[in-house]
């Protein structure tokens, strides 16, 4: 946020003080070298009265060897202690949460809140549609801002690429691939898909945690909605009937995103086997929300 320039006002909470503090100082220290004169400290809940947006990133991460679902309880008890006093400091902006298994605990924003649905985001899969682009630009050899492809679904094991969507700059990539039948192969695609489900769990392998990617990512959305800028991000968003009537689940899809946060939600003319996948991610959002003790 500090090298984007992205806001005028940064305050860190955190439930560890001292570590908000450390975090604020050392900012503070990178002032001088950016083109930013962002005013950064740590507060309190009081001062999101007036934020535009809450981003919440509080919470456990993923052991090397865990999914992000099996982090659902304990940060569903660390999200009771953060929304409730986000709300009573009387905060109206956009709440955007990253923290994982990231759809269901939007929902849980969404349902300890009592906001609209519209002001409530989830970093979603804005993450792995940007691993995406960029492995696919590496494969096609290909600026990645002109792939146009997405992962949609959970943001996790469950998460797809609904190839019938991709498009080279404006050509379908199916369409790329049948010219050139000796140089792209749909197994290579397949195993891209992979690689980006796995991403997650080899940094964290490599390094404990993820973090340019995700900052990155943050960023990306909090300028749509600070600049109110209508573009088209794969947020985790509430789905009102969309995909032959699903309701309630909060799930990564592209959405226009604007100062109102989740603008309108752009539904997919989907395969009968990309609605499978997708049926079965709002399958598993829903049966994991259904078993949290709130
Ligand atoms: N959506 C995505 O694509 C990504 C999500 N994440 C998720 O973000 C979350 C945080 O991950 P990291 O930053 O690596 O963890 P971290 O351990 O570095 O930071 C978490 C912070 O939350 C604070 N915290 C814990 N309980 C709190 C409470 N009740 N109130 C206020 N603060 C509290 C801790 O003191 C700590 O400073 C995890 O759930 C992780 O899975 C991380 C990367 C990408
Ligand atoms: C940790 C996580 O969810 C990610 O980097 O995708």
């Amino acid at each position: 946020a500090l090298n984007q320039n992205v806001c005028d006002e940064l305050i860190m909470i955190d439930l560890n003080e001292k570590r908000a503090e450390g975090e604020a100082m050392d900012l503070n220290h990178g002032l001088a070298f950016s083109h930013s004169s962002m005013k950064i400290r740590c507060g309190g809940y009081s001062e999101c009265a007036d934020a535009d947006i809450v981003v919440i990133c509080a919470g456990a991460n993923q052991k090397p060897t865990e999914s992000r679902l099996q982090l659902l309880q304990k940060n569903a008890v660390v999200f009771s202690s953060i929304v409730p006093k986000v709300v009573q400091s009387g905060f109206e902006g956009i709440f955007l949460v990253a923290t994982n298994p990231v759809d269901i605990m939007t929902r849980v924003t969404y349902e300890l809140s009592g906001f609209n649905a519209s002001k409530i985001i989830g970093t979603g899969t804005t993450l792995d549609t940007a691993r995406l682009r960029y492995l696919l630009g590496e494969y096609f050899e290909v600026d990645p801002r002109n792939i146009h492809a997405y992962v949609i679904g959970e943001h996790g094991d469950s998460e797809f690429v609904p190839w019938s969507q991709a498009l080279l700059a404006a050509k379908p990539l199916k369409d790329v691939m049948r010219d050139n039948p000796k140089s792209y192969y749909m197994e290579e695609l397949e195993q891209i898909s992979d690689d980006v489900r796995c991403a997650a769990h080899k940094i964290i392998e490599a390094k404990g945690a993820t973090y340019y990617g995700i900052g990155m990512s943050i960023v990306r959305i909090v300028r749509a909605i600070l600049q109110d800028e209508n573009s088209v991000l794969t947020v985790s968003v509430r789905l009102r009937g969309e995909y032959g009537g699903k309701k309630d689940v909060f799930i990564g899809n592209p959405c226009i995103v604007s100062a109102n946060g989740a603008k309108r939600i752009l539904e997919l003319k989907l395969t009968e086997q990309e609605l499978q996948k997708l049926d079965n991610s709002c399958t598993i959002l829903n049966d994991n929300f259904k078993k949290l003790k709130l």
